[in-house]
């Protein structure tokens, strides 16, 4: 039986839609096209591995050190802003959402992610959000919430996904590319599609044209 579209409809109850994907591959985009369609929040978990790698970069803590990261982030509580219409982040009063997308943040985030300890920390916080949301990362479907209602992971090649950062970032595209590649491999291990995610590659697809399909996959109800 085919989906009902939902559309302009208040997505209500425990209900948790989840987008995984590889880097720059349009997950917050879409999720926040698609939280606004359904009237929930989205989340956006790369971001609390992101503010946690510029507060260790900032502290000139290794990023390979556990221990020191996770007292640091103790000291230093984090808040996620989850809206419909984009994630903030803060430590305590600081706001530090326009600064972790900058090159340094890319460059040291795969690190950080990589450490088990650091992961439990982000999920905790994941997990301790209220439902609902659309909730976008790399390992929302298949390690945070398995649960989830509907599973989807997006995925263009380097080429076009480097073509789209580029517009946001200053380096050229050969080298967005480039930089996509390695982080995708070092980002490989939490990046696996759940085996019940539907696939969607955005290559051929405008922005639109992704949160449209997800739209009308979603099942009327799913919970
Ligand atoms: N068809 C598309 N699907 C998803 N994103 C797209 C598409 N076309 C262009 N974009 C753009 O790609 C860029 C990267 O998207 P973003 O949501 O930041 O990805 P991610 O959260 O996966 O890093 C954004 O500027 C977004 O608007
Ligand atoms: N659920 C998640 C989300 C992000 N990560 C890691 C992997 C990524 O390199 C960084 C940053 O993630 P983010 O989604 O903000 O990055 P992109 O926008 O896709 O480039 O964090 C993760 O390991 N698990």
């Amino acid at each position: 039986m085919r989906a009902a579209p939902l559309h302009g409809t208040l997505y209500t109850g425990r209900v948790i839609v989840t987008i995984d994907g590889v880097a720059a591959s349009g997950k917050s985009s879409v999720a926040s096209g698609v939280a606004r369609a359904l009237g929930v929040p989205y989340v956006s978990s790369g971001l609390l591995y992101r503010a946690a790698t510029l507060l260790a970069l900032e502290a000139g803590a290794p990023l390979d050190d556990a221990r020191a990261l996770l007292t640091h982030l103790r000291a230093h509580p984090l808040r996620l802003e989850a809206l419909a219409g984009g994630n903030r982040l803060w430590a305590g009063e600081r706001e530090l959402t326009d600064e972790l997308h900058s090159t340094r943040v890319d460059q040291g985030v795969s690190a950080v992610a990589a450490l088990p300890e650091v992961r439990a920390w982000v999920d905790a916080q994941l997990r301790a959000l209220p439902e609902p949301f659309v909730a976008e990362g790399r390992d929302m479907g298949t390690n945070v919430f398995p649960q989830a209602g509907a599973k989807f992971y997006l995925t263009a090649s380097p080429r076009v996904r480097a073509e789209r950062r580029a517009q946001e970032r200053p380096e050229d595209v050969p080298a967005i590319e480039a930089a996509l590649i390695e982080r995708d491999r070092r980002d490989r291990v939490q990046s696996a599609p759940a085996p019940d995610a539907r696939v969607i590659d955005t290559g051929p697809l405008s922005l639109e044209g992704v949160i449209g399909t997800i739209l009308a996959a979603l099942p009327a109800r799913s919970a």
